[in-house]
């Protein structure tokens, strides 16, 4: 028989375990709110249902192709599984919030893109040598708008797959009619262009599964020689895909349709406003293909495309759903300091005639290889006067930083630049984990990190998604926004894929955690205080209504005894 004091002694002890427990949880969003509504607490049931329902089932189950699968898993390999998820069904009808961490680009959807390319006669195509079985994954394509004085005799067009190919221009509508059915025919085509615009999982998890395997041997300076010549490693691959988009998306007859799209599919995914970074020194040439465009120009199409679309969304009554789209201005980290400097007059400039389309500025480019925050800090430093002096409304800055795995070298000292320097939001700060003051002081300023787990993963910071910051980010109370960053590479829309991969690893985190997630998106936006107001109104009527969505569906799911039902 137990003795009544150790009774009493393990009472005392679950109640000081709890005690810890909740303490520890405090600083979480979903702990340090208000408390949850009936329908909250309903939906926050049904979720974590579900989600151990198919850890059990569709995670458990047998995949010829995939041995191991977890949720959580390598992104890549799991999204054919994700896809089955009545999870990531429900998911993506939530209302998401705000995308704040994309890359103009790489926001489409790469099979739409082709799809674009490919009814545009200026698109032309070649590579480097005839396509056959045995190159054709290793041979790329590389395409250029024509003038049409430019196009080659249609009757002299060879095959890119013929024996007579010799590196010319071909237009990509005839090298595709014209691929030889050995190599897939006109799907094959596409499968080859479809891999030179996206990172597959054999390359992300096989051949260019590394960092920095040749930063372990090699000074710095060496390395950055070299990147631009070995193709070993991940982001050798990422940038390679940016070099096709540039070529298809930089004109115009595509650059306006294929801009309308991504907003499209962001917004029917639950996004209803969007940050997008994008290089000052974006070239574009008009339908002639010919003529290029100047900066302002190419400012007044997406603003043409954005004012085009709210008027639609307001005529159908969808107001709610599309509150808008700004733009960060960015600049790559190799830039000289004069460069910068001058990329910097031209974002006031750009601020001056597009005072509600510019969100900040941003230096873009891998930060393992290229020049650190610290490098540009004379023109960083002079900007807050710049803009006084220009008369303009600031010009936040957005940095990247931390995006490495590394700790103490230049990438991850770009936090205490970012910071410093005053930066309103990080992007990825994948290695703040590291450094407790900074974690003080971004909670204390409320800097919100733009968190991209997928991004990461593919690019090898993190092999599945168990070992990544963001869960200890929401333990510490940091105030954190999802994103997707370069979802056409990945080939993901919207921002569900990046929601499912941080919920299902995750015990503590649950729907609630995401809608906080959500509301954040919203609140440290670059949104005006009204625009903020009615974003976060409108947001809040669709919240309520996922709510009861997800509650008519749980009756269904607390009531089975039978968990196989939802596979
Ligand atoms: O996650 C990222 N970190 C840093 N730079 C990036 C990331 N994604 C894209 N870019 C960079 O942005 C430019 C296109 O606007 C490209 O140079 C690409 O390398």
């Amino acid at each position: 028989m137990r003795s009544s004091t150790i009774v009493h002694e393990v009472a005392e002890y679950k109640k000081r375990r709890d005690e810890l427990i909740t303490q520890d949880r405090a600083l979480r969003a979903d702990h340090s709110r208000e408390p949850l509504s009936p329908a909250e607490a309903l939906a926050e049931e049904v979720i974590r249902k579900l989600k151990t329902t198919e850890a059990a089932t569709l995670w458990s189950a047998d995949y010829p192709s995939i041995p191991h699968p977890f949720p959580g898993m390598e992104f890549l390999t799991g999204r054919s599984i994700i896809m089955q998820s009545k999870l990531f069904e429900i998911l993506s009808k939530m209302p998401k919030g705000s995308l704040l961490h994309g890359h103009f680009d790489a926001m489409g959807q790469a099979p739409a893109l082709l799809d674009l390319a490919l009814k545009q006669p200026a698109v032309h195509v070649r590579c480097a040598e005839r396509l056959t079985a045995s190159n054709i994954q290793t041979v790329p394509p590389e395409f250029l708008c024509l003038p049409e004085d430019m196009y080659p005799d249609l009757a002299g067009s060879v095959s890119l797959t013929d024996a007579n190919y010799q590196h010319t221009w071909i237009s990509a509508q005839l090298a595709r009619e014209l691929f030889d059915p050995q190599l897939g025919g006109p799907g094959g085509f596409d499968r080859w262009v479809l891999a030179a615009m996206t990172i597959n999982p054999s390359e992300a998890y096989g051949t260019h599964n590394t960092v920095k395997k040749v930063m372990l041997h090699i000074s710095v300076q060496r390395f950055r020689s070299l990147i631009a010549t070995v193709g070993f490693q991940i982001w050798e691959k990422f940038a390679s895909t940016f070099g096709v988009y540039e070529r298809i998306v930089h004109y115009v007859p595509i650059f306006r349709e294929y801009f309308r799209q991504f907003l499209l599919s962001a917004i029917e995914d639950g996004v209803s406003y969007i940050e997008i970074r994008m290089n000052l020194t974006y070239k574009v040439v008009a339908a002639d293909a010919k003529t290029e465009l100047s900066t302002r120009e190419i400012f007044l199409i997406l603003d043409n495309v954005l004012k085009e679309l709210t008027a639609e969304f307001k005529q159908q009554g969808r107001e709610d759903e599309f509150i808008g789209a700004k733009i960060i201005i960015t600049a790559f980290r190799l830039f000289s300091v004069e460069i910068i400097e001058t990329l910097l007059h031209g974002c006031i400039a750009l601020k001056k005639e597009f005072p509600h389309l510019i969100a900040g500025f941003d230096l873009v480019g891998q930060e393992d290889v290229l020049q650190p925050l610290i490098y540009y800090a004379e023109p960083l430093l002079k900007f807050r006067q710049m803009q006084q002096d220009a008369g303009v409304d600031e010009i936040p800055f957005l940095f990247h930083a931390g995006e490495t795995f590394t700790d103490g070298t230049e990438a991850d000292m770009n936090l205490y630049d970012a910071i410093l320097l005053g930066t309103k939001r990080i992007g990825h700060a994948f290695s703040l984990l590291k450094h407790p003051k900074l974690i003080e002081m971004c909670k204390e300023r409320e800097i919100a990190i733009e968190v991209c787990p997928i991004s990461n993963e593919v690019l090898r910071l993190t092999s599945s998604m168990h070992m990544h910051p963001v869960s200890a980010f929401f333990n510490h109370g940091l105030r954190v926004v999802l994103s997707s960053d370069d979802p056409c590479i990945w080939q993901c829309v919207g921002l569900t894929f990046d929601f499912y991969q941080v919920l299902v690893s995750s015990e503590l985190t649950g729907i609630i955690q995401l809608g906080e997630v959500a509301k954040d998106s919203i609140k440290y936006s670059m949104l005006s205080p009204d625009e903020k107001q009615r974003a976060l109104v409108a947001w809040q009527k669709r919240w309520d209504k996922f709510l009861e969505y997800v509650a008519g569906f749980g009756r269904e799911v607390l009531s089975a005894h039978d968990t196989t039902s939802f596979t």
